[in-house]
């Protein structure tokens, strides 16, 4: 479960979040999504505590990320592709975050043989495609075996292949009653892949609700995507801005 209960997060002037709050919860695929610039890697950043809040508070478990005893089994985070050496093999990579972590080294394995990279395991990370270095900051997050899983923009240069595979274990996550929170700017691909969306602008929540919902009445998930956005999209960058004051749309779980 992940809880982010008024959370704010400012540069200068700009407020890149602005008291937003929604849970995540175990079992189900929640997308995560809103225009360029919304603010959701900044969140997902305030998440795993590698940004400070100025306001409000993420918990995973019940607990921020720094309180966390065993992080790396707790959650897991795919934030950017290619956070490894790029002189040091994927099997290297993943041993030492595992020595590090104190998980056990069979985990690396495994979690090469999930991400399909066992063939390449031994070559230098660095030589990787876009694709095998995206599956490799996926095994990255599984190593610890977490219930919680935070996965920003995944499908990014993947192939379509790569994007089946990532829906495929996006579900299974869920399936096995992990917590996956998932940002995507394919809309198309997160109506396949999510449960539940939570749509932000501006920093602002918009809609948190499920997926049928949003789609209810023939509408396509693209379209209610726009009608939520427009505002936020338009004045982005004014202090004014549609739907400044209205509440979002959101569901009960
Ligand atoms: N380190 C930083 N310094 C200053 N401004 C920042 C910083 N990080 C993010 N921002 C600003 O905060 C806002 C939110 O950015 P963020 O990257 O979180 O959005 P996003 O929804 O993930 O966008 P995208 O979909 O393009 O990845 C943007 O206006 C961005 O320019």
């Amino acid at each position: 479960m992940i809880q982010v209960q008024g959370l704010t997060k400012r540069y200068g002037p700009n407020t890149a979040v602005d008291a937003l709050s929604f849970d995540v919860t175990p079992g189900a695929v929640t997308g995560f999504l809103g225009p360029n610039g919304s603010g959701k890697s900044t969140t997902m950043r305030m998440i795993m505590g590698l940004d400070r809040p100025d306001a409000g508070q993420a918990l995973i478990g019940g607990r921020p990320y720094g309180e966390l005893r065993q992080p790396l089994r707790e959650v897991g985070a795919l934030l950017e592709a290619r956070t490894f050496h790029p002189g040091r093999s994927a099997r290297a990579h993943l041993s030492a975050l595992a020595a590090a972590g104190d998980i056990h080294p069979a985990r690396v394995a495994e979690v090469l043989a999930t991400v399909g990279l066992s063939d390449v395991a031994g070559r230098r990370a660095g030589t990787y495609s876009l694709g095998m270095a995206q599956r490799l900051g996926i095994a990255a997050a599984l190593l610890g075996d977490p219930g919680v899983l935070l996965f920003d923009e995944p499908v990014n240069g993947l192939d379509p292949e790569g994007v089946r595979w990532i829906r495929d274990l996006m579900r299974s996550l869920a399936a096995e009653g992990r917590t996956v929170l998932l940002s995507s700017h394919l809309i198309s691909e997160m109506a396949l892949t999510a449960d539940h969306l939570v749509v932000i602008g501006q920093g602002r929540l918009l809609a948190d609700t499920s997926v049928r919902e949003l789609t209810a009445r023939g509408r396509s998930l693209e379209e209610a995507f726009f009608t939520l956005t427009e505002g936020a999209s338009v004045h982005r960058g004014t202090a004014h801005h549609a739907g400044h004051d209205a509440a979002p749309e959101r569901n009960a779980r």
